[in-house]
Formats: C-alpha cells, sequence, structure tokens
C-alpha cells in the first residue's frame, strides 16, 4: 500500500483483477465507479491497477478501459496490493492465487471449485505469510454466510445446515415446477441470466453446491473438508412426472446441500430431495438462495438472498475486498482456517434418511404382499403409499410409497431387492425426502 504526498488524501490500495466475466466485469464497474465512496468506508483508495484477462478484444457487459486490460496475469499480481480472482477453474488458478499469497498479498475469491480442491494449502500459503484469503462469494452468491459461519457462530456449535446453495439448479427446477419448462430450456435461460458455471455440467451434476457445501462445512465444524467427503447427485434424472407426483403430495424438488454431525464425524451431501412446500426451503425461488443453520444456543437461523449473477455476487466480493482493505490499513493479519476438530466425512449409509419410491408392478392380486414382505426383511417400514394406473403401459399400476426414516444403507438395499422382484417392471425414481425438523 501506497500513502500519497498529501497527508489528506487517503493511502491506495492497488487491486489486481483477475478475470472481467460475469462477475468480474461488474467488481471493475464499481471500483471505477464509486471508489471514492469506498474510500470514505475504508480510509483506503482501492484504485484498480490491471485487469488479466483471456482475450482483450472480447465484447463485456460492462466498458472496461483498455490500458487496464491484459493477457499477463501475473503481471497484474505483481503490480497489486491486493488480488480479487474471479477466472474460475483450478488451473492456472491456483498457481496465481498461491503466487499472491506467498508474496503477502491478500487474495479475495468466488472460486468455490479451487477452494473446494486446494482450500487447505491455500489457507497455509495465506497464514505463513498473514495475508487474508477471503471467500463471501465462493458460497451462496450474495447471501452473507461465509462470514456468519466462520464469525457470528464461533462462540456456538452449529449441529447442522440445510442449504440451496445453487442458483442454476434451483432456478431449472422452479421452472420445471411452475412453468413446465423444459430441463434444456430452462438451463440455457439461467446460462443467458448469468448464473450457471462456465461449464454448466458443474452446476447440472451437483458439483458447484458438493464444492460449496466443503467450503461451508470446513467452517461449520471447525475441519477441512474436499469436494470429495462430499456426496453428490445432481438433477438430470429429476423428470416432469417426478415434479408433478411430489407437487401432487405437497412437496417440492429441491437440490439440497446437507452438512450435518453424526454419530462418527459428519455427514456432506448433495441431491435432489423432497421438500414440504410450506416449508422455508421449499418457498425459495428461481435463482434464490437459503441456508438454514441449527445451532445448539441460537437454535434455528435463515439466510437468503441472490445466490448467482453478476451484481448480486459482486456484491459479496466488494465486501470482502473493503474488509480486506480495512484490515490492511490497520496492519491486521488474516484468520487461519481453525480446523482443530478434524471431524471425519462418514459415508451415506450410516445416515438416517427417508425415502419417496416409485415403482412400476404388475397389476395383479398378491403384489402388494410381496412388496410389503421386501420391506419387512430389511426393518424398513413404509409411511404412505399411492397407487395409481400407470399412464404408460396397460396392465401396469404406479406405486408411490414413502418409507420411515431408516438407515440409508437399509432403505437402499430395500430397493435394490425390490429391483430384483418379477412383479416390479422399473423403480421409476427414488428421491430422498427431507421434512427440515
Ligand atoms: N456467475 C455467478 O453467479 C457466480 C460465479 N462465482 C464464481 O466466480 C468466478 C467467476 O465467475 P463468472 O464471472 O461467472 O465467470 P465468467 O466465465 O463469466 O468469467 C471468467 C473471466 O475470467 C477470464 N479467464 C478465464 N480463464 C482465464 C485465464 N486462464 N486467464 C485469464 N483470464 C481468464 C475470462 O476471460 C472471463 O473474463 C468463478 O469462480 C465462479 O465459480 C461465484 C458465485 C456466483
Ligand atoms: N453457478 C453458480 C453460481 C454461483 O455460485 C450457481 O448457479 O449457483
Ligand atoms: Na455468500
Amino acid at each position: 500500500m501506497t500513502t500519497t504526498a498529501h497527508t489528506q488524501q487517503p493511502p491506495v490500495l492497488k487491486v489486481g483483477l483477475l478475470g472481467a466475466g460475469t462477475v468480474g466485469s461488474q467488481v471493475a464497474h464499481v471500483l471505477l465507479t464509486r471508489a471514492d465512496e469506498l474510500a470514505l468506508r475504508t480510509g483506503v483508495q482501492l484504485q484498480l491497477s490491471g485487469i488479466a484477462v483471456r482475450d482483450t478484444a472480447a465484447p463485456r457487459d460492462v466498458a472496461l478501459p483498455a490500458e487496464l486490460l491484459t493477457t499477463d496475469a501475473d503481471a497484474v499480481i505483481d503490480g497489486a496490493d491486493v488480488v480479487v480472482e474471479l477466472t474460475g477453474g483450478i488451473d492456472p488458478t491456483r498457481a496465481r492465487v498461491l503466487r499472491a499469497l506467498n508474496a503477502g498479498k491478500s487474495v479475495i475469491t468466488g472460486n468455490k471449485a479451487l477452494l473446494a480442491e486446494h482450500g487447505r494449502e491455500l489457507q497455509d500459503a495465506a497464514a505463513a505469510t498473514g495475508a487474508q484469503l477471503s471467500y463471501e462469494a465462493a458460497v451462496a452468491g450474495a447471501i452473507p454466510i461465509v462470514r456468519p459461519m466462520r464469525d457470528s457462530l464461533a462462540g456456538d456449535r452449529v449441529e447442522r445446515f440445510l442449504g440451496i446453495m445453487n442458483g442454476t439448479t434451483n432456478f431449472v427446477l422452479d421452472q420445471m415446477d411452475t412453468t413446465g419448462a423444459a430441463f434444456d430450456a430452462a438451463l440455457a435461460e439461467a446460462q443467458e441470466l448469468g448464473y450457471a458455471e462456465a461449464d454448466p455440467t458443474a452446476d447440472v451434476a451437483g458439483h458447484d453446491a458438493a464444492a460449496k457445501t466443503a467450503v461451508l462445512a470446513s467452517l461449520a465444524f471447525h475441519s477441512s473438508y474436499t469436494i470429495d467427503d462430499v456426496h453428490c447427485e445432481g438433477i438430470r434424472s429429476v423428470t416432469a412426472e417426478d415434479m408433478a407426483a411430489a407437487r401432487e403430495a405437497g412437496y417440492v424438488i429441491k437440490l439440497l446441500s446437507v452438512g450435518e454431525r453424526c454419530a462418527d464425524g459428519v455427514n456432506l451431501r448433495v441431491g435432489p430431495v423432497m421438500i414440504p412446500r410450506e416449508h422455508v426451503l421449499g418457498g425459495v425461488r428461481g435463482a434464490y438462495n437459503a441456508v438454514f443453520v441449527t445451532a445448539a444456543a441460537a437454535g434455528s437461523l435463515m439466510f437468503y438472498g441472490q445466490g448467482a449473477g453478476g451484481e448480486p455476487t459482486a456484491s459479496a466480493v466488494l465486501g470482502d475486498l473493503v474488509s480486506a482493505a480495512r484490515a490492511i490499513a490497520l496492519g491486521a493479519q488474516g484468520i487461519p482456517l481453525a480446523d482443530y476438530a478434524a471431524l471425519p466425512a462418514v459415508s451415506m449409509d450410516e445416515v438416517s434418511t427417508k425415502l419417496a419410491v416409485t415403482l412400476a408392478v404388475t397389476d395383479r392380486l398378491g403384489v402388494l404382499a410381496q412388496l410389503a414382505q421386501v420391506f419387512a426383511d430389511h426393518g424398513v417400514s413404509i409411511s404412505t403409499m399411492q397407487q395409481s394406473e400407470d399412464p404408460r403401459t396397460t396392465g401396469t399400476s404406479m406405486l408411490r410409497l414413502v418409507t420411515h426414516t431408516g438407515r440409508h444403507a437399509d432403505l437402499m438395499a430395500t430397493v435394490e431387492a425390490l429391483r430384483g422382484l418379477p412383479v416390479v417392471r422399473d423403480v421409476v425414481s427414488v428421491t430422498p425426502v427431507e421434512t427440515g425438523e
């Protein structure tokens, strides 16, 4: 940081920006148009000193000064006091973030994919030089959840979080649910609106939500998790029929992220689940996100807001930047990750879940007794059952069963045994049910 000759001028903090896409261009816009206002808040003049992009001539949402644009990311890092990383991806981003942190330069990033794979390495690099590593934008976009989890709840014991933490998939599922839109059309719209990752497979397959789950769980449970610790399923298998059946039963299907303490550690999972429509998470629409946290003393807390998109995400990035600038001005060091608890991530098998299972079965006498026997053999009980004609084939019935809560491994073994029965023509869908209690 450089102090200007005139003592009345605030010291200048040079900000190097990596990436000027959906989010980066909005961050640049604020830095270029509201720097004086931010100086009044931080006591530091934030000066955009360089912007690294892949193609300096590419069209952008926001006009950026040509003299700041370069393809030389290392030069931007070396010429800055603090670095904002909004390129995404693992390589070469990891090396660039390390270059900054190793030089003692604080880094603000929205890159959950990087954090969920190399978070520990980056945290160590930051701790070694006292730099700050800030990533509010990496989990649930604009919603303040990283800092509340790290700071506000630091004196409590987080038991569980349930979150809708991917805007793209929530948008797609919501469109399918409310307008009957086709999956691919809804996804294309989410991409158009700037919600999706550069490769939207990361959203659809649940990887983006899984990365966020690992990042948030590391803070919630004072342990270091990677994306490999998260059991992950995407939304590709969710059909219009599943949505309609859920609606009929008073539920809605959402891609849910769960982090919860269990007997031998913590279970982390992401997948499509049925949530009661009246639950607060059931009412989260469009690209909005929400995180429902349960802590021992605080009880239930709800965090809600825009989980994706250029401007909302830029808000979280700028919040981190202002905070980093204040800390730098005060000579403060970064806050290291407290992962002393080292709680292991346990597999799905021992977790208590509840399943909604749709079966296409031969429509004849004695079928229900056969199914009931399979459930009994596995010690799994049925909570509700509905039967209707299978519109696809004559002589076949559709059975929609909801189990009581049971050990996940037992529930899945029951489904496999049902699949093996000659009277079961098809296991149409298997969706966990989350009551949110
Ligand atoms: N779009 C969103 O709603 C949100 C995005 N994020 C995260 O923010 C980051 C940026 O996301 P978007 O702005 O949506 O991405 P984007 O794809 O719109 O923009 C990426 C920018 O980085 C540049 N870039 C990519 N690779 C580069 C390289 N190797 N060298 C130099 N420049 C390179 C591109 O030219 C482009 O300017 C990602 O990590 C993403 O996961 C986080 C929260 C929400
Ligand atoms: N692709 C992500 C962007 C924000 O993290 C999402 O859809 O949530
Ligand atoms: Na956030």
